[in-house]
């Protein structure tokens, strides 16, 4: 595969002030107890409502406490669907922005513009292989691995309940029961040549993400003008602010800036699911925010 190739060349990540991949700090990350947010009584909810703002504001970043309890088949399908979107990964090659089907036609390269968002710098040959695909309203999957639709389908479902919850608790005001998600199943290569750049930095172009990784860091996160790895607590999503939460909530929360940093004899895969308004709604801040300039 591309990767291993890319280990022996020289370390394009390294070599200059353009793409270095400065140390990252440690954490310090919010944690905010999610299942108050779908369960709690009122008082506990107002509560992980004005947690989730905070760290919107503060950070637009953070995790779901799981000890606080996860939404049901959360960790199942966590688990499953690292055996899923493996073998589609390998499968289709592992090239970057490798959504299956066909020619990069013109429809299909608009699709992949969509699918990839807004990034700063191009992905780097074979530190990077990914899957992406549109899950909702309609999941387009690839058709093999077989278990794969099974287990797109279940974990589509399960961080979408999730998602719409958050979005829920973080804009009461925004109608986003009709949403489009899209999955994505990133996948870097063992690389031993030093510290890379596997996914450069960039904000997510949607409302909310939701990651979570096989147990390998590489996440980093920007806050305060430097860049801190985001480790999980145990089975733990990440919760990233999207482009279009900065828009409708007019700059007050902040699309993040991530990035993913590779290095080492094991491979990283991450899984996120991204959810935002069906594709017509007009994204613009919300009244209320607007007005405040
Ligand atoms: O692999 C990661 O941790 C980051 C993935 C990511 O940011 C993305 O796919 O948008
Ligand atoms: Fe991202």
């Amino acid at each position: 595969m591309a990767g291993a190739s890319a280990c022996h060349s020289p370390d394009p990540c390294t070599d200059d002030g353009e793409h270095a991949v400065p140390d990252a700090g440690t954490t310090g990350i919010p944690v905010v107890d999610l299942d108050a947010l779908v369960n709690g009584a009122a008082e506990q909810r107002a509560q992980a409502v004005r947690d989730v703002g905070r760290a919107c504001q503060d950070w637009g970043f953070f995790m779901h406490d799981m000890e606080g309890g996860q939404p049901r088949g959360a960790g199942g399908s966590q688990r499953s669907v690292y055996g899923g979107v493996r073998g589609a990964v390998q499968l289709t090659g592992g090239g970057e922005g490798g959504v299956p089907g066909g020619r990069a036609d013109g429809a299909r390269a608009r699709r992949l513009r969509l699918l990839r968002g807004r990034r700063r710098r191009p992905v780097l040959a074979g530190l990077l292989q990914d899957v992406r695909a549109i899950a909702h309203p309609e999941l387009h999957c690839p058709a093999t691995p077989a278990k794969l639709r099974e287990v797109a389908t279940e974990y589509a479902a399960t961080t979408r309940r999730l998602l719409l919850s958050l979005s829920t608790a973080v804009s009461e005001a925004m109608r986003l029961e009709s949403c489009f998600q899209i999955l994505v199943a990133n996948r870097y290569p063992p690389y031993t040549a030093g510290p890379g750049l596997g996914l450069p930095e960039h904000s997510d172009h949607g409302f909310l993400t939701l990651l979570f990784q096989n147990g390998v860091d590489g996440l980093q996160v920007h806050h305060g003008g430097r860049w801190l790895l985001a480790t999980p607590l145990p089975g733990a999503f990440f919760v990233i602010a999207g482009d279009q939460l900065e828009i409708v909530s007019n700059g007050r929360y902040k699309g993040v800036l991530h990035r993913a940093v590779v290095g080492g004899e094991r491979a990283r895969m991450s899984m996120v699911s991204m959810i935002s308004p069906c594709l017509d709604t007009v994204v613009k801040p919300v009244p209320e925010l607007a007005a405040d300039g």
